[in-house]
């Protein structure tokens, strides 16, 4: 698995920093609202858990299933609704959890899913954001690292359903996908 990557982006130490930072900020700015967070399966497992283990308040989490890329390297332009969040959100501050925005079409269906179930507010932290990639305009409130206009696997994100399990992102060698 791992001499398929080009190389690596952000190690394990890079990202658990990361999380740090996100959660400190994400702990200030909801200081006493007991917001719900919501990580978007499958990519972003493991972001989540790493995530909300450093935010500081009350807070409830849930999962919201979309997919667009079916295991491919680009969007197929439509959104399917795998699973719907159970909690009751209306009414409440919404924290997205994503593993990456790249075209920002998901965000933009989600934010439309958030706006429709009449939220107090929503906001996005996702790990990863790829700028040079997007269709639609999608920003993200909160940002691990920025990341160039290459394929990504590892820490949650997969090609093919592989590779989420590596704890490192790192670029797939375009000859795994070209083949
Ligand atoms: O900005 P976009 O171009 O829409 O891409 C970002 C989305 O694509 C990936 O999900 P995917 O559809 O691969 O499902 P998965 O999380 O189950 O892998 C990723 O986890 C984001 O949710
Ligand atoms: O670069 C990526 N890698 C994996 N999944 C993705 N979903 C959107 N962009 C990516
Ligand atoms: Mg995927």
């Amino acid at each position: 698995m791992n001499n398929d990557i080009e190389r690596v982006l952000f190690s394990q130490e890079d990202i658990q920093e990361a999380c740090r930072r996100l959660g400190a900020q994400i702990s200030r700015d909801y200081e006493g609202k007991k917001p719900v967070v919501v990580g978007v399966l499958k990519g972003a497992i493991l972001f989540m858990v790493d995530l909300i283990k450093e935010m500081d308040i009350m807070t409830e989490v849930d999962f919201l299933d979309v997919s667009s890329y079916h295991g491919g390297v680009a969007s197929t332009g439509s959104i399917t609704l795998n699973r719907e969040i159970e909690t009751d959100i209306s009414g409440r501050h919404v924290i997205i959890v994503e593993d990456i925005i790249d075209t920002g079409l998901t965000l933009q269906y989600m934010l439309n899913y958030l706006n429709a179930h009449h939220v107090a507010s929503a906001k996005v932290c996702t790990l990863l954001d790829k700028p040079e990639g997007r269709k639609v305009t999608a920003k993200a409130d909160y940002v691990g690292f920025n990341v160039p206009n290459e394929f990504v696997v590892g820490y949650g994100l997969d090609y093919q359903e592989f590779y989420r399990n590596l704890p490192y992102v790192g670029v797939l060698k375009p000859d795994v996908y070209s083949e």
